[in-house]
C-alpha cells in the first residue's frame, strides 16, 4: 500500500537560505509523525512546500502515490489533505457552527455549488457531528471571538477536519493553549485518528504533548532530518540534545 504522504529530496532555497535541505520520510496511513526541531530550522517552509503554498526548489511529494505537483492547496483539500496554521484561521464575527460550514464550503465546495447550491451546502449536520465531536455544543452559536483561545484551537482543527480528510498537518496546535485544554485537545486527536483512520502530521514546540501524542518524531535542523524514530528514542539522541542546546 502506498504512504499516504511521500516526500522526496525536497529542498526550499531562500537565495542563498537552505530553508529545507534534500528533506526525504514517508508517513504510513494512521501515523501520527511529529515534526520536531529548533526555532528556524524549516518546519513550517517545509509543510508550504507540501502543501503547494510554496514551490519547492526541487524534489517531489506526492500524497498516496499522486504526483501533487503544482496542485494548490484547494486542489489538495479535495485530494484529502486539509491543514492548520501557527495563527489562528477562525473568523471571529461568526459563530462557530457558521466558521465550521464555511470550512467544509471551501474544502468541498465547486464554484457552482457556492453559487447554486444550499446556503449551507447540506453541511449543517456534518458541522453538528464536528462540534459535538470538539465537544463544543454549549458555544455551537456563539461567535469565535468569544471563545478561550483554547476552544478557537479546538475550533481551528475542527474546521481543517470539515475536508474529511485522510491526512491533516497540524502546524503548531498546542501553542499558547493552557494545560486542562492541552490535554482535551490530545484525546481528541488521538480520538480522530483512532476512529477515523485519519493521518497527522505535527509541527510542535511543546515537547510533552508531541512525545505523548505522537507515535513517530523527525527531527529537523539547519532544514534537514537528523534523527528520526519513536519518541523516547528521539528525546535521547545526543544530536537532537545538541541541535536544542546549540539553538
Ligand atoms: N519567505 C521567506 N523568505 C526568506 N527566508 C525565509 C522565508 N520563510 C522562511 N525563511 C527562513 O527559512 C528558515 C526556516 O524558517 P521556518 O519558518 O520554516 O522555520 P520553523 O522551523 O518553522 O521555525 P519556527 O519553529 O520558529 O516556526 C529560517 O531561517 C527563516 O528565516
Amino acid at each position: 500500500m502506498n504512504p499516504v504522504l511521500s516526500v522526496k529530496g525536497v529542498s526550499k532555497h531562500f537565495g542563498g537560505l537552505k530553508a529545507v535541505d534534500d528533506v526525504t520520510f514517508e508517513v504510513r496511513r494512521g501515523e501520527i509523525l511529529g515534526l520536531i526541531g529548533p526555532n528556524g530550522s524549516g518546519k513550517s517552509t517545509l509543510f508550504n512546500c507540501i502543501l503547494g503554498q510554496l514551490p519547492a526548489s526541487g524534489g517531489k511529494v506526492e500524497v498516496d502515490g499522486r504526483d501533487v505537483a503544482g496542485l494548490r492547496p484547494c486542489d489538495l483539500n479535495l485530494l484529502g489533505v486539509g491543514r492548520t496554521f501557527q495563527m489562528l484561521q477562525v473568523f471571529p464575527e461568526m459563530t462557530v457552527l457558521e466558521n465550521i460550514i464555511l470550512a467544509g464550503q471551501e474544502h468541498k465546495g465547486t464554484m457552482f455549488s457556492r453559487l447554486f447550491g444550499k446556503p449551507d451546502a447540506g453541511l449543517t449536520d456534518e458541522a453538528k457531528r464536528m462540534i459535538e465531536f470538539f465537544r463544543l455544543t454549549h458555544q455551537t452559536n456563539e461567535k469565535a471571538g468569544s471563545l478561550s483561545y483554547g476552544q478557537q484551537k479546538l475550533l481551528d482543527a475542527a474546521m481543517a477536519f470539515m475536508a474529511g480528510p485522510k491526512l491533516v498537518l497540524l502546524d503548531e496546535p498546542a501553542g499558547g493553549v493552557n494545560l486542562t485544554m492541552l490535554a482535551h485537545l490530545k484525546e481528541r486527536l488521538k480520538a480522530f485518528n483512532e476512529e477515523r483512520g485519519a493521518t497527522f502530521v505535527v509541527i510542535e514546540h511543546n515537547m510533552e504533548f508531541v512525545m505523548s501524542l505522537c507515535t513517530r518524531i523527525i527531527v529537523l535542523a539547519n532544514g534537514r532530518i537528523i534523527a528520526e524514530g519513536e519518541p523516547e528514542a528521539v528525546r535521547n539522541d545526543p544530536q537532537v540534545i545538541e541541535a536544542y542546546l546549540g539553538g
